[in-house]
C-alpha cells in the first residue's frame, strides 16, 4: 500500500477519511492534543480545494479583476489599451499556485506534524471500522477514539437529455481548462457560474452565454446582487437567459482529450422555446453531489438526507454515536472551505475533549458547538463585482419570523470608493433584528467588497448591538466608510418613522 505508514500497523486514535483542508485541519487539532491520527486520502492531499477549487478559480479570477480596475482607473488604462490579461501567463500562474498537482508539501505538513498518511480510498467497514483500498489491496483499520468524514462533492450533471453523453465540461474542467474556447455555454446562474464566467470572458472566450431556469443570478442572494452582477456582466459583452430551461444538448462528435482539454467537437444547447445556441463547449455548474455513496455509512446503520448529505448534531457528530463525525460538504451545512475547516475547529475541540473524559461545556461561544452555520456562513463570490454576504437575507429573517428593519444603499457618495474606480458600481445592505437591535445580515456588492465582510460577521457573530457598532469608526477613506453611510441612514429611517 502506497504511502508513509507501516503497513502492519492497524490502529490509531482517529482515522480521517478526506485529505482537504477540513481533513488537513482535524488531523493537526487531534495530533496537537495528543491523540494518534491516520489521514486516508484517495487522491491528492490538498483536496478540491486546492488543486480543482478554491484555488485554481482564485488564480484566474484575480488578474482578471486586476485587469478591470486597471481600465477604470485613468493612467493606468492607457497602459492597458484595451487588451484583455495574458491567458497563457495567467494559466501558467494558476498551475503555480495548485502546486502542478504535486501534494509533496500539504503530505509534509502532516507528517512534520506526526500524521500518519496513509493512500487509498476509505470505506466505513463497521463501528470505529475503516477499510482501505488501493491498487486492488484492501485492509482494516481501527479507530480507538473518532472516525471523521470529510469526502466532500463532486459537480452535478442534471437529467437534461443529451448533456452527459456530450461530456460537458464540469468544474474541473474549467478551473484546470488548459485551451479557452472560442464559445462557452454555461448552463447555471450560481456561484461556480458566476465566477466562470468572469474568468472565461476574461481570459477571451468571445461568445459566453449564460442559461438557467431561475429568475435572477446568485438567486439565493439579496435581489440587488443578481441585478448588478447582470448588468456588469451584460456590459462586458455576456449574455444571460434568466428563466429559460435547457431543453437538450447534442454533440456529433466526442472525444474527450482529458480534464481542461475540449472534450469534442461542436455543441448545441437547445434551450427555452427552442432557440439553438452554438458553442464549443458547454459548462455545467448547476450544484454539487455529496461524495456519501460507497462509503460504507449502511454498515453503520447511518443513512443520508434525500439529497445524500448526512445529518449532523451541532457538534458535527452522527447522532446516536460519540465517535462518528462529519465535516465539510457531506454535512450539506454550507459548502465552504472556510466553513468546513471551522468545522474540524469545532470537531477537534469535541473529540480531544471526549478523549479525555471532559464534558462539553454549553457556555455561550464555547468552542464545542457550530454556531456559525446556524446564523449564516460568510460567503465571497469572486465575480466582478465582488459578491460579499454573511447571516440572513431579508427574505430569510421574515421566514424566521425575526422582526425586520432593513437598510440599503448604493457607494454613490463615498470618497473610498471614488478613489477606488472611476466608475465605483456598489450596492449594500444591512438586516437588523429590531427586538434586539443587532444585525443578522448583511451584502455587500461591488469591486473590493470582500475585505468589508469580515467586520459584518463579527457584528453577526458577535451581536454587537447597533449602538456599539455607531462607535466603530470607518477610516477615511475607505469603502468601509459604507458602515457610516448605512448607520447614518438607519438613524435617519428611525428619527422618521
Ligand atoms: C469551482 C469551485 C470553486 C470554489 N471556490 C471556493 C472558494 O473560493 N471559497 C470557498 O470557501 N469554497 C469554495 N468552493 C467550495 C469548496 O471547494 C468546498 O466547500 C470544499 O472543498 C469542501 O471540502 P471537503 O473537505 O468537504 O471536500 P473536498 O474538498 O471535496 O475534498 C474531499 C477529499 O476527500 C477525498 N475523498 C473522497 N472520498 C474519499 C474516500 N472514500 N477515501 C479517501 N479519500 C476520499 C477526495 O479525494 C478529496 O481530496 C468552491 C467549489 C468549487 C466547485
Ligand atoms: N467563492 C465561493 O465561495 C464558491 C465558489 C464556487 C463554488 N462554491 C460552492 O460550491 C457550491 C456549488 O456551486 P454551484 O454554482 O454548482 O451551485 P449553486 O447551487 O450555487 O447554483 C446552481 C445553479 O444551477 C441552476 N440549476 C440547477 N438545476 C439546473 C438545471 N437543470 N438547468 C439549468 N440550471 C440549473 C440553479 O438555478 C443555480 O443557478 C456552492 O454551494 C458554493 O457554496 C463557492
Amino acid at each position: 500500500m502506497a504511502g508513509s505508514v507501516n503497513p502492519a500497523r492497524s490502529e490509531w486514535d482517529v482515522i480521517v477519511v478526506g485529505g482537504a483542508p477540513p481533513g488537513e485541519t482535524i488531523s493537526l487539532y487531534s495530533s496537537q492534543a495528543g491523540l494518534s491520527v491516520a489521514l486516508v486520502e484517495q487522491d491528492k492531499v490538498g483536496g478540491e480545494c486546492l488543486y480543482w477549487a478554491c484555488m485554481p478559480s482564485k488564480a484566474m479570477l484575480l488578474p482578471v479583476q486586476l485587469r478591470n480596475l486597471a481600465i477604470d482607473t485613468p493612467g493606468v488604462r492607457q497602459l492597458v489599451n484595451g487588451r484583455r490579461v495574458d491567458a497563457a501567463a495567467v494559466l501558467a500562474r494558476r498551475d503555480e499556485i495548485t502546486y502542478h498537482h504535486d501534494d509533496t508539501s500539504s503530505v509534509d505538513l502532516m507528517l512534520r506534524n506526526d500524521v500518519d498518511v496513509i493512500r487509498g480510498r476509505g470505506r466505513l467497514a463497521g463501528p470505529r471500522t475503516v477499510e482501505v483500498s488501493d491498487d486492488g489491496r484492501t485492509r482494516e483499520i481501527t479507530a480507538r477514539r473518532a472516525v471523521v468524514l470529510s469526502p466532500g462533492t463532486d459537480a452535478a450533471v442534471p437529467p437534461i437529455p443529451g448533456l452527459a453523453d456530450a461530456r460537458p465540461w464540469r468544474s474541473r474542467d474549467v478551473t484546470n481548462m488548459h485551451e479557452v474556447p472560442r464559445r462557452v455555454v454555461v448552463i447555471g446562474g450560481g456561484v461556480v457560474a458566476c465566477e466562470a464566467a468572469t474568468w472565461l470572458r476574461g481570459l477571451g472566450v468571445e461568445e459566453l452565454t449564460l442559461v438557467f431556469p431561475g429568475e435572477r443570478l446568485l438567486g439565493m442572494k439579496e435581489p440587488f446582487v443578481g441585478e448588478l452582477v447582470l448588468a456588469a456582466f451584460e456590459a462586458d459583452g455576456i449574455s444571460v437567459r434568466t428563466g429559460t430551461p435547457v431543453r437538450e444538448v447534442s454533440r456529433e462528435r466526442v472525444d474527450d482529450r482529458g480534464i481542461g482539454r475540449r472534450h469534442g467537437g461542436e455543441v448545441t444547447v437547445t434551450v427555452g422555446d427552442g432557440e439553438r445556441i452554438v458553442a464549443d463547449e458547454v459548462l455545467v455548474a448547476t450544484g454539487r453531489v455529496p461524495n456519501s455513496r460507497d462509503i460504507g455509512l449502511e454498515t453503520v446503520g447511518v443513512e443520508t438526507t434525500d439529497r445524500g448529505f448526512v445529518e449532523v448534531d451541532d457538534h458535527l457528530t452522527v447522532p446516536g454515536t460519540d465517535w462518528l463525525y462529519v465535516l465539510g460538504d457531506l454535512t450539506g451545512r454550507a459548502l465552504l472551505t472556510h466553513m468546513g475547516k471551522y468545522h474540524a475547529r469545532v470537531a477537534g475541540e469535541v473529540i480531544a475533549a471526549r478523549a479525555a473524559g471532559r464534558p462539553l461545556d454549553e457556555r455561550p461561544y464555547n468552542p464545542y458547538t457550530d454556531l456559525a452555520d446556524r446564523d449564516g456562513a460568510p460567503q465571497v463570490v469572486f465575480c466582478d463585482p465582488e459578491v460579499a454576504s454573511v447571516g440572513l437575507t431579508e427574505a430569510e429573517a421574515l421566514d424566521r419570523e425575526i422582526p425586520v428593519e432593513v437598510v440599503e444603499r448604493d457607494f454613490a457618495g463615498i470618497d473610498g470608493a471614488r478613489l477606488a474606480r472611476e466608475h465605483y458600481v456598489g450596492r449594500a445592505k444591512l438586516v437588523v433584528d429590531n427586538a434586539r437591535d443587532t444585525l443578522v445580515g448583511a451584502t455587500f456588492v461591488g469591486p473590493g467588497v470582500s475585505e468589508l465582510l469580515h467586520a459584518a460577521t463579527v457584528a453577526v457573530t458577535g451581536k454587537v448591538p447597533v449602538p456599539a457598532l455607531r462607535h466603530a469608526v470607518a477610516s477615511f477613506p475607505t469603502i468601509s466608510e459604507i458602515w457610516l453611510y448605512l448607520l447614518e441612514q438607519l438613524r435617519a429611517q428611525r428619527a422618521a418613522a
